[in-house]
């Protein structure tokens, strides 16, 4: 990289253009909007089709809203080819940037990077130079253009700027594309919000963004290898490449928690993608309330049988098991008689019910125009179903015979019953778990169903109940469409390892297509029922498709002293998985301090980090059950901090739980107690592994218990 290179202020000047043209875009869009305003009336049609046109116009307007982000990061030249497409000495150039920009002639001026033009600014090797003979990074900071760093292509070239051409063959880190450029992204200070990558965007994960649509695409990865950025630019490149039908069907992104969620949040709309979902399961399922942490929740072996497939059998038996005939014949006063319905009649309803409908709630109002069927066949006086039903609907005996045969039930309520009854448990759950797996289900009824406070592990439940149940019907038996669950053109699942078997069911139930990114780390996989393979996660991802794993190789937040200590945590824990190649070395060994009083001892480093790095954002990462205690020390000592858990990454100073830290990253992190992260989980050595790998710069451990043996 060079802040003297001799094209400096002519790629200046083409920088300023691309602005000015963007400006003159953004104009011509407003008097665009003023002009139809202006011109209200018309025909119907015509108004219709001008609210579409102010729709896509006004979209393309916040679109437009780059904030400080880069317009323009690249070029590459290329040879043109003649008519029969080999390759001339003539070369044209495209400039490489966020979104794509024309001037008033409508001649391009920037391409975006996810046009097909663009590729081989990301992929183009010294060996494929894929017809390039330059590719150019730009250091830029907004519109101000700081350096320029060439790589050359073609005979006596390999790539210059980094040596590619040698590093190439054994893949890794040293496969690099704009070397300082992405170093220089590296080594810049982490705002506690995730940024998008587009302007170093590396080869092998390219491949990973521009891969086909269809099917499900797992990407594997070690901590800091990119998945989480690399899966949001695939979205934003699958929006771009099939924009119909995908805007319509939608893209929805799954997160584990909602300081993560906030985390991720600005990537896609700085790529100029608004609209996407981004959700964490728990908000895939309306209308019930969630316990807050601080809440009662379920023991390890609750969320296990809660998370265990097998959960879908339990959950169809628990609905069957509602769906029963009458014990004895229902026997009603009418006019001046009686009218009956047998108890056979009653089992002949309910069996044909199960028969004919798919689904729970849509049949019941089948069985009730049995039900009254049967009744009105009964009466010896010549009377309607309709007339009978008129007169004896309200009576509690025949509500109560109708709610036995066929109650309408919500999720919440299916499970409620279900939970706080051992003899329903033992119905629907005895042939499925042994009887001390199925008690681990059971818990005290609340005195109304929405008085429950609903776990984690209910979450894929529910959802699975109200696939069964399908939606309540409404007046006259309507099913409002809006009630039905959402599917999605495209999904992608963050942290996937951490899914138990229900909730990735609970994912491939919105999936309108089969096509998924799912990308995640065996080695972090730390869920009730974590993984060993991806074998065990595709089970219940969609198949139609035969699914494609592929790898990330370099890890690009930690540095390779910090890597090498994490490595042997990570070996420990998961023995045969391969840890990623750290792409850069950083300037300190981590710090490991055993201390007298354990918050004092944290207090003293996050003294020292703050005076080696001021505007560092600095990270305390400790076993949940530390986090009150830590904060009250660090307040005492006169340190203003944020608690991740509510407020997510806004402060300089955070104290995470380790619960959460998962998929964060910060300039320094504090672990604290590691033995006690270990010790505290089932999967407490990759729990340890997760929380070593959060830094960008520096990595301390704060220790008064003694070390876990693979940190000694
Ligand atoms: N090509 C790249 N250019 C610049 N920065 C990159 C590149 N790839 C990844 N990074 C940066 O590396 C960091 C780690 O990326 P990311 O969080 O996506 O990794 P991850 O694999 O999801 O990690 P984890 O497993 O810990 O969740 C981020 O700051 C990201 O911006």
């Amino acid at each position: 990289m060079t802040q003297h290179h001799p094209d400096l202020p002519d790629e200046q000047a083409y920088v300023d253009h691309a602005y000015d043209c963007l400006e003159q875009s953004k104009q011509a869009a407003w008097q665009l909007r003023d002009l139809n305003e202006a011109d209200l009336g018309g025909t119907f049609q015509a108004r219709f089709e001008r609210n579409a046109f102010d729709e896509a116009l006004l979209k393309r307007l916040t679109d437009l809203d780059l904030g400080n982000a880069a317009l323009v990061f690249g070029r590459i030249d290329r040879h043109a080819t003649d008519d029969a497409g080999a390759p001339t000495d003539e070369l044209e150039s495209f400039h490489i940037g966020r979104l794509a920009v024309a001037d008033p002639n409508a001649e391009p001026v920037v391409i975006d990077w996810r046009a097909p033009v663009a590729e081989p600014f990301y992929r183009a090797t010294g060996r494929e130079p894929m017809g390039l003979a330059r590719r150019r990074h730009f250091a830029v900071e907004g519109r101000k253009l700081l350096g320029i760093e060439d790589e050359l292509f073609g005979d006596g070239h390999l790539g210059l700027g980094h040596d590619e051409g040698l590093a190439e063959s054994s893949g890794g880190a040293a496969n690099l594309r704009g070397y300082s450029t992405l170093i220089a992204s590296l080594e810049r200070g982490r705002t506690g919000t995730l940024g998008d990558i587009v302007a170093t965007i590396q080869g092998e994960q390219d491949e990973i963004i521009r891969s086909p649509q269809a099917g499900v695409l797992v990407v594997q990865g070690g901590p800091g290898t990119g998945k989480t950025v690399v899966a949001l630019h695939r979205a934003a490149y699958l929006l771009y490449t099939h924009r119909f039908p995908l805007e319509d069907q939608g893209v929805l992104v799954i997160g584990p928690n909602r300081v993560f969620l906030k985390y991720i949040e600005q990537v896609l709309p700085s790529l100029g993608e608004a609209g996407i979902d981004q959700v964490t399961l728990a908000d895939l399922v309306p209308g019930v309330r969630f316990a807050t942490r601080d809440e009662a929740t379920d023991s390890t072996l609750a969320q296990k049988i809660k998370g265990d497939a097998r959960m879908s059998d339990v959950i169809d038996h628990a609905v069957n098991d509602r769906e029963r005939p009458l014990r004895d014949d229902l026997v009603v006063p009418y006019g001046a008689g009686y009218v009956r319905l047998r108890a056979e009649e009653s089992a002949r309803i309910v069996k044909q019910a199960r028969r004919r409908f798919r689904r729970h709630n849509a049949a019941r109002r089948w069985v009730e125009g049995e039900f009254y069927n049967a009744l009105a066949d009964s009466s010896r006086a010549d009377v309607s179903p309709r007339q009978v039903r008129g007169e004896i609907r309200s009576l509690p005996e025949v509500r109560e015979a109708l709610d036995r045969m066929w109650p309408v039930l919500t999720p919440a309520q299916l499970l409620h019953d279900l939970f706080g009854s051992m003899a329903l448990l033992r119905l629907a759950a005895g042939d499925v778990f042994a009887e001390h797996e199925y008690k681990a289900l059971h818990r005290a009824r609340s005195e109304h169903v929405d008085d429950v406070r609903w776990t984690p592990a209910d979450v894929a439940l529910l959802d699975d109940a109200r696939e069964v149940l399908g939606p309540k019907p409404g007046k006259g038996g309507k099913i409002d469409e809006a009630d039905e669950i959402r599917t999605f053109g495209h999904i992608v699942i963050d942290e996937v390892q951490d899914l138990t078997p229900m909730q990735l069911k609970m994912a491939t139930r919105r999936s309108l297509n089969g096509s998924m990114t799912v990308v995640g780390d065996i080695a972090q996989a730390t869920g009730p029922l974590a993984p060993d393979r991806w074998e065990d996660v595709l089970e219940y991802l969609p198949d139609r498709k035969p699914p494609r794993v592929i790898g990330l190789s370099v890890g690009y937040r930690i540095p390779s002293q910090i890597m090498t200590l994490a490595n042997r945590v990570m070996r420990a824990a998961t023995p045969g998985l391969r840890a990623p190649e750290s792409v850069r070395v950083g300037d300190a060994e981590p710090r490991i301090e055993q201390v007298a009083s354990r918050n004092d001892g944290v207090v003293t480093e996050v003294e020292r980090l703050r005076a080696e790095l001021p505007t560092a954002s600095i990270a305390i990462v400790a076993p949940d059950d530390l986090c009150d205690d830590l904060s009250e020390a660090l307040v005492l000592a006169g340190h203003p901090h944020g608690r991740a858990a509510t407020a997510g990454l806004d402060q300089l100073l955070t104290v995470v739980p380790v619960s959460v830290v998962k998929g964060l990253e910060l300039d320094a992190v504090i672990v604290v107690e590691p033995a006690r992260i270990v010790s505290d989980q089932e999967h407490g050595l990759r729990a340890l592994y997760v929380a070593l790998t959060r830094p960008t710069q520096r990595l301390s451990i704060v220790h008064t218990d003694g070390l876990p043996a693979s940190l000694t």
